[in-house]
C-alpha cells in the first residue's frame, strides 16, 4: 500500500468509532456497524462504554435528572425519561445484538406493542395471525373497538392467505413465529414480500418472543419492526418486565423514539441495568433450554401425545422453520384429549411451576386457555381451533432427567397414561389409548 493509500484511509476511520466508545447516547440512533462484528457468543458479552472510572459493569444511573453546564441546556441527558446512560448503553446493545441500526427498551413486551401501534390512525388494517399471544390479541380489540383500526385475523401460516386481505389501507401485518401456543410457523421473508409489494408503506412486524435473537432475526428476513418482551428469553430468569423493539430505518427509529419519550414508558435504570445483565447469558441458557425441551418433546411424543414442537421432525412445517431459525426454542405444547385430565397433569407436578410466561431458567407448565389466553374469549377460542386441554411446556435449565421424571410422575398420577409391564403409553387407563409406542 503506498503512503498516499495509508494517509486516505488514515483520513477517513479516523472519522469511525471503532471502539465503539463515542456511540451517541439516546435519543441519537445506535450504530452498530461501527466496529468489528465478532460471533453473537461474544457480543452478547462483550460491552464497552465511556463510564469515567472504567467500571466494568454498567453503572446504574438512577437519577430522574441530569445538572446542565449551561442556562441553555444541551446536556447530552437531561431527564430520565428522554434519555438515561444506562439505558442508552443497554439500547446500544441490544441494537448490536438484534441486527438492527437501533433499538429501544420499554416497561414491557405489551409496552412495545403499545408504542408500535401508535403509528396507527383511525382507518387504519391490520392484518395479523388466528393464533396469537393473548395479550397481543386484547390489545389489538382495543383497538378496533376504539381507535377506528380495521384488523383481519387471517392464517398466517399460508402467504397465499394474506394476499386477498392486502389494499392501500393496510398499514401493518403483525406476526408471531412461532405462535403462542399452538406452535404454527409463519414464513417471515414469503408473507414480508408479498405485503411490501401489495403495498410498499405497510409495515411488517414480527414479535420475535418465543425465538430470541440467538435463534431467529427476522430484521435480515425483510421484517421493518421486531419486538420482544424482555421479561422471557432476553432477562431470563422472570425478576423483570421490559420490551424492547428494534428497526433500520432511522426515521422509523425517531417516530418511535418520539412516542417513548412522549408517553414515558422507557425501561428505568435499575431494569436496563438487570435486563443488560441477563442478556449476557442468553446463548447458554438458550442452549441448554432447547435441548431439555428437544428431550422432553421426544419422551412425550414416544408416549403417544400429539405434541408441538417445532425440533420434532413431525412438525408440519418443520422445514419453514428451520429455513428462517437457528433452533427450536424451548417452548412446546401437547393435548390430552381431556381437560380434566390436563389440568391434574399439571397440578400434579413439582419441578414444573404453574406459572405464565416462558424463558426463564425455571421450568413452567400452564393450561393457555384458562392462563396466557384467558383473555381471548371462549368462543373466539373456539373458531380458531385453540384446544382447551392443551398443556404448554416452557423448559428451564434443570436437569433433564429430574424434568422427565417429575412429567412421567404427574403424568400417571393424573391418569393421563396407562401403566404396562413394558411401558407406559399415552391414554387412559379406561382404554382411551391416544398413542401405542412402549416407553424405553
Ligand atoms: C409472544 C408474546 N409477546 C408479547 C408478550 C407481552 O410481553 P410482556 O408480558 O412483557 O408485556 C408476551 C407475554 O406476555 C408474549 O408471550
Ligand atoms: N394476566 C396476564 C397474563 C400474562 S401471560 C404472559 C405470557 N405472555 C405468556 O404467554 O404466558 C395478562 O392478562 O396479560
Amino acid at each position: 500500500m503506498s503512503p498516499l493509500d495509508k494517509s486516505v484511509l488514515g483520513a477517513a476511520f479516523a472519522k469511525l468509532d471503532l471502539s465503539g466508545n463515542d456511540l451517541p447516547p439516546s435519543p441519537a440512533p445506535s450504530t452498530p456497524t461501527n466496529g468489528r462484528k465478532y460471533a453473537l457468543a461474544t457480543e452478547l458479552v462483550y460491552t464497552e462504554h465511556s463510564d469515567q472510572y472504567n467500571a466494568s459493569s454498567m453503572p446504574i444511573y438512577q437519577t430522574a435528572t441530569f445538572k446542565q453546564t449551561s442556562g441553555s441546556g444541551g446536556g447530552e441527558f437531561d431527564y430520565t425519561r428522554s434519555g438515561n446512560p444506562t439505558r442508552s448503553h443497554l439500547e446500544r446493545h441490544l441494537a448490536k445484538i438484534m441486527s438492527a441500526n437501533r433499538a429501544l427498551v420499554v416497561s414491557s413486551g405489551m409496552g412495545a406493542l403499545d408504542v408500535i401501534t401508535r403509528l396507527l390512525k383511525p382507518g387504519d388494517e391490520v392484518i395479523t395471525g388466528d393464533d396469537l399471544y393473548g395479550g397481543t390479541n386484547r390489545l389489538l380489540k382495543y383497538l378496533a373497538t376504539h381507535g377506528g383500526i380495521i384488523v383481519h385475523h387471517i392464517d398466517t401460516t399460508d402467504v397465499s392467505s394474506i394476499v386477498p386481505v392486502l389494499n392501500d389501507k393496510t398499514a401493518m401485518v403483525l406476526l408471531e413465529t412461532p405462535t403462542n401456543p399452538l406452535i404454527k410457523i409463519v414464513d417471515i421473508p414469503g408473507i414480508a414480500a408479498a405485503t411490501h409489494a401489495a403495498n410498499s408503506t405497510a409495515i411488517v412486524i414480527v414479535d420475535n418472543t418465543m425465538m430470541s435473537p440467538w435463534l431467529l432475526n427476522p430484521l435480515d428476513l425483510g421484517a421493518d419492526i421486531v419486538y420482544e418482551s424482555g421479561t422471557k428469553y432476553l432477562s431470563g430468569h422472570h425478576d423483570l418486565m421490559a420490551g424492547v423493539i428494534a428497526i433500520n430505518d432511522p426515521a422509523l427509529g425517531e417516530r418511535l423514539y418520539f412516542t417513548i419519550n412522549a408517553s414515558g414508558c422507557g425501561l428505568s435504570p435499575f431494569d436496563s441495568w438487570l435486563l443488560l445483565r441477563g442478556v449476557k447469558t442468553l446463548g447458554v441458557r438458550m442452549e441448554k433450554q432447547q435441548s431439555n425441551a428437544m428431550a422432553i418433546a421426544a419422551f412425550l411424543e414416544s408416549l403417544g401425545f400429539a405434541v408441538r414442537y417445532p425440533g420434532l421432525k413431525s412438525h408440519p412445517q418443520y422445514e419453514l422453520h428451520w429455513s428462517m431459525a437457528r433452533g427450536a426454542g424451548a417452548v412446546l405444547s401437547f393435548e390430552t384429549g381431556d381437560v380434566a385430565v390436563s389440568e391434574r397433569i399439571v397440578e400434579s407436578t413439582r419441578l414444573w411451576a404453574i406459572s405464565v410466561s416462558f424463558g426463564c431458567v425455571n421450568s413452567l407448565i400452564s393450561m393457555p386457555c384458562r392462563m396466557s389466553h384467558a383473555s381471548i374469549d371462549a368462543k373466539t377460542r373456539a373458531e380458531r381451533q385453540m384446544p382447551e386441554d392443551i398443556i404448554r411446556l416452557c423448559v428451564g435449565i434443570e436437569d433433564v432427567d429430574d424434568l422427565i421424571e417429575d412429567l412421567r410422575t404427574a403424568l400417571v398420577q393424573a391418569g393421563a397414561v396407562t401403566v404396562k409391564v413394558d411401558g407406559i403409553y399415552a391414554g387412559a387407563p379406561d382404554g382411551r389409548v391416544l398413542g401405542d409406542t412402549p416407553v424405553e
